[in-house]
């Protein structure tokens, strides 16, 4: 059994970095869930590097996610996405925070499910909607009706993300609260399996 063969004193950090071995650890769930921000602490905490695939393709682009949308159209930022992820997703461990959209194509998502263990950040509309509300950096959500956009792409989306290995409930609480639980359900995960 799993507590016989780990040190005594190992923490949670170190029980979910066992747990997650080589692979890496992607984050997927819609645009607000804290996907970027809930990663790069996720990162610190396991002593592992972090890359956000947003601010990956904005780096090599040299443009930003509404000047790529508005110059090459979705289509074009898909392609760029799933040819960034493939090379973020090489070699591990690493957590990698993907955009909303990207477990939602296909090919990207045949990448994510290969490169490593997914976690789902699910959230409620309104959690969402009160943090991205704040900003304007979504292409998406520049409709008439931003909320109603939001909502109709959870309904799309949501039975998408039900795929990952790994779930957490995003919600309003101190962002090191859910990091805590991302390490559980990694650390949890890896002795389900040694039961199996
Ligand atoms: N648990 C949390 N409590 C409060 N704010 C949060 C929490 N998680 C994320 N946020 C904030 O919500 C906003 C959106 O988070 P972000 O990480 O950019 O989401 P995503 O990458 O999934 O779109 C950011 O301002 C972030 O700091
Ligand atoms: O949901 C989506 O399709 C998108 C989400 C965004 O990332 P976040 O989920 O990090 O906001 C970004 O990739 C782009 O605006 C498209
Ligand atoms: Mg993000």
């Amino acid at each position: 059994m799993n507590d016989v063969t780990e040190p005594v004193s190992a923490t949670l950090a170190e029980r979910a970095k066992l747990a997650l071995g080589k692979r890496n650890l992607v984050f997927i769930g819609l645009m607000g869930a804290g996907k970027s921000a809930i990663g790069r602490l996720t990162a610190q905490a396991l002593g592992i590097p972090f890359i956000d695939s947003d601010h990956e393709i904005e780096r090599v682009s040299r443009m930003t996610i509404s000047e790529l949308f508005a110059a090459y159209g979705e289509e074009e930022f898909r392609a760029l996405e799933a040819r960034v992820l493939k090379r973020l997703l090489r070699s591990g461990p690493r957590v990698v925070s993907t955009g909303g959209g990207a477990y939602i194509n296909e090919r990207s998502r045949r990448q994510i499910k290969k490169g490593g263990m997914t976690i789902w950040l699910n959230a409620e509309l309104d959690v969402l909607w009160e943090r991205v509300n704040k900003r304007d950096t979504r292409p998406l959500l520049k409709t008439e009706n931003p909320k109603q956009t939001l909502e109709n792409l959870m309904r799309a989306r949501y039975p998408i993300y039900a795929e990952a290995d790994l779930t957490v409930q995003s919600r309003d609480v101190k962002k090191e609260m859910i990091v805590e639980e991302v390490l559980i359900a990694i650390a949890d995960r890896q002795k389900a399996q040694s039961h199996d």
